[in-house]
């Protein structure tokens, strides 16, 4: 029998994660396998004061995890896909791509208001920029004040500190089993175009681990991978990182991909949008990258880096 070392942030949706990947592979293993969790601190997870757009992005969360892969102390990972790097690193891929969750971002409010009636000036807490910019689009009247820490800090600061609402990803909420009595409404991507890969998970291993790979392909889900694939590709070609709003969501729809991509200025006053359809998930990411790029979707990514850089 194998043991099979799983990687994890400590945070409970991570955790809560990881165990539900187990669970999945459990019902294809029988008893050829064990499964132990290691925790691992990640930069990420130690700097929950920062705007994360000011300390580097995405990379904060996996650089840890990704060593004690490489010396083997642990055989996988389970990410969420939209903290994802864009390239993987040598050596290490993402082995398999489960059922998504819910996609949508979540709305949730004190005493439940819904985001078309708060009032002018109310504050919506969010340290995501795409979310942030698309709220402004909406209600331009509305306040947005950064706000920070794990799912659980972050509904805790909800109620007691000085914010009207605050968004989440559904995705999270669903996993943790809070969803139903806590989120006022689901922002569909018409309102609120989601994170490139939101509510789908990335799980990493060693590419030379063809045992493990063999086992992951299980759970693959061939609907995520394309549909994350052409979201992938358009926030690659676009190489925007953390400092620019950019969304990308993508379903299949008689059998073809339908990918809307969204790069928008912070203060939601400036929105470019496309919707494409295609059947190979690559085409569809490269041309929303493309036709975003001929509106002046780079001159957006670069303003806001050189904002960046100043501090
Ligand atoms: N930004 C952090 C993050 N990364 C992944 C999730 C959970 C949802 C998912 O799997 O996409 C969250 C929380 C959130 O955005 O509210």
């Amino acid at each position: 029998m194998r043991k099979i070392v799983v990687g994890s942030r400590r945070s409970n949706l991570a955790l809560t994660q990881s165990e539900w990947v187990i669970e999945q592979l459990k019902k294809h293993t029988g008893d050829k396998y064990s499964f132990e969790i290691k925790k691992i601190v990640t930069k990420g997870d130690q700097i929950l004061n920062v705007t994360l757009s000011k300390v580097g992005g995405k990379g904060l969360f996996v650089k840890e995890i990704e060593k004690a892969m490489y010396d083997k102390e642990i055989d996988f990972a389970v990410h969420s896909m939209k903290d994802m790097p864009a390239v993987m690193p040598d050596g290490l891929i993402i082995g398999s791509i489960p059922v998504r969750e819910d996609h949508r971002d979540a709305f949730i409010s004190n005493d439940h208001i819904k985001l078309e009636d708060l009032p002018g000036g109310a504050i919506v807490g969010t340290s995501s920029l795409r979310r942030g910019s698309q709220i402004l689009a909406e209600r331009p009247d509305l306040e947005i004040q950064w706000i920070r820490g794990n799912i659980e800090t972050r509904l805790r600061k909800l109620k007691e500190e000085n914010f009207d609402a605050i968004i989440l990803a559904s995705a999270g909420m669903k996993r943790m089993g809070w969803s139903e009595d806590i989120v006022t409404q689901y922002l569909e991507p018409e309102i609120c175009v989601p994170a490139v890969g939101q509510g789908a998970l990335a799980i990493e291993c060693r590419e030379d681990d063809q045992e493990l790979l063999e086992l992951l392909q299980k759970i693959n889900d061939q609907y995520t991978e394309q549909t994350v694939t052409a979201e992938r590709t358009f926030l690659h070609l676009l190489n925007g990182g953390c400092q620019v709003p950019i969304g990308g969501y993508a379903y299949l729809a008689d059998g073809e991909i339908v990918l809307t991509a969204l790069v928008a200025s912070s203060d939601g006053k400036t929105v470019l949008k496309e919707v494409i359809r295609g059947t190979d998930p690559v085409a569809v990411g490269q041309e929303a990258a493309e036709k975003l790029k001929a509106k002046g979707a780079q001159q957006l990514v670069d303003q806001a880096r050189e904002e960046n850089e100043q501090g």
